[in-house]
């Protein structure tokens, strides 16, 4: 076994610098520079937020906010999105970056009100988690809540979406969301956020279902 001296007892891998090729107003991207197990050094190309806060480590906040009312099912509130990193529409939860001196907590209560209008309470707060750490450090707590439907303030829930943000706030039932998620994506071109997808995956799994919707092998074509 290799002599374990890494970040988190990684064998022997450490970070040894960072040169930013290019710095953008929202993102940079990077060369880093880390040593691997045998001592050799090599590189990565790192893209990073520029707005993440200083001392925090994660860049937002992600919500799973479940939308319950007397005499009606549970339902998951997502946000179709259009992204124009990938040319298309998608279908998150709702999410976003935390502001100076705020808390997640306080950061997914103020980004489900902004996007989809609801005002929801926070149940439970993960980890920081990562995003897609083959590119990226980006990082969101997953923050689940619960939304009361009968209260007053959530009964026309109105969203207040940030310049240059465009959603359409979406309900699919708790109790057959992987169903309905696999629906969805057949009448509508929408590409579904793995965290949404998983999830969905999940909470079939749980039932004791198997998650399979397609025949293996099948390639997905532009
Ligand atoms: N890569 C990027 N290019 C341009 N604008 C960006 C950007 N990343 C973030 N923004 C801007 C536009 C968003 O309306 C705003 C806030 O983002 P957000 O809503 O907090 O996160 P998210 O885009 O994950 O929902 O930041």
């Amino acid at each position: 076994m290799m002599a374990s001296d890494g970040v988190n007892g990684t064998p022997g891998c450490r970070f040894i610098k960072e040169e930013t090729v290019y710095q953008g107003e929202w993102l940079s991207l990077g060369v880093t520079t880390y040593q691997d197990p045998q001592g050799q050094h090599r590189t990565w190309e790192t893209v990073r937020r520029t707005t993440r806060c200083d001392g925090y480590k994660t860049d937002g906040a992600t919500v799973v906010a479940v939308l319950k009312r007397a005499l009606h099912y549970d339902q998951l509130i997502l946000v179709q999105q259009f992204r124009p990193a990938i040319n298309a529409f998608t279908l998150e939860f709702p999410a976003g970056l935390c502001d100076a001196g705020e808390s997640v907590e306080d950061c997914a209560i103020r980004e489900l009100r902004e996007e989809t209008g609801y005002t929801g309470q926070v149940i439970s707060v993960s980890p920081t988690t990562c995003m897609d750490p083959g590119l990226s450090n980006s990082t969101t707590c997953l923050v689940t809540a619960q939304i009361d439907g009968d209260d007053i303030v959530n009964i026309r829930p109105k969203p207040h979406p940030e310049e240059g943000e465009f959603l359409k706030v979406l309900y699919f039932p708790m109790n057959e969301l992987l169903t309905r998620i696999n629906d969805f994506t057949k009448k509508e071109a929408v590409t579904v956020d793995s965290r949404v997808y998983m999830y969905a995956m999940a909470l079939q799994l749980s039932k004791g279902k198997d998650p399979v919707q397609r025949s293996p092998g099948r390639i997905d074509k532009k």
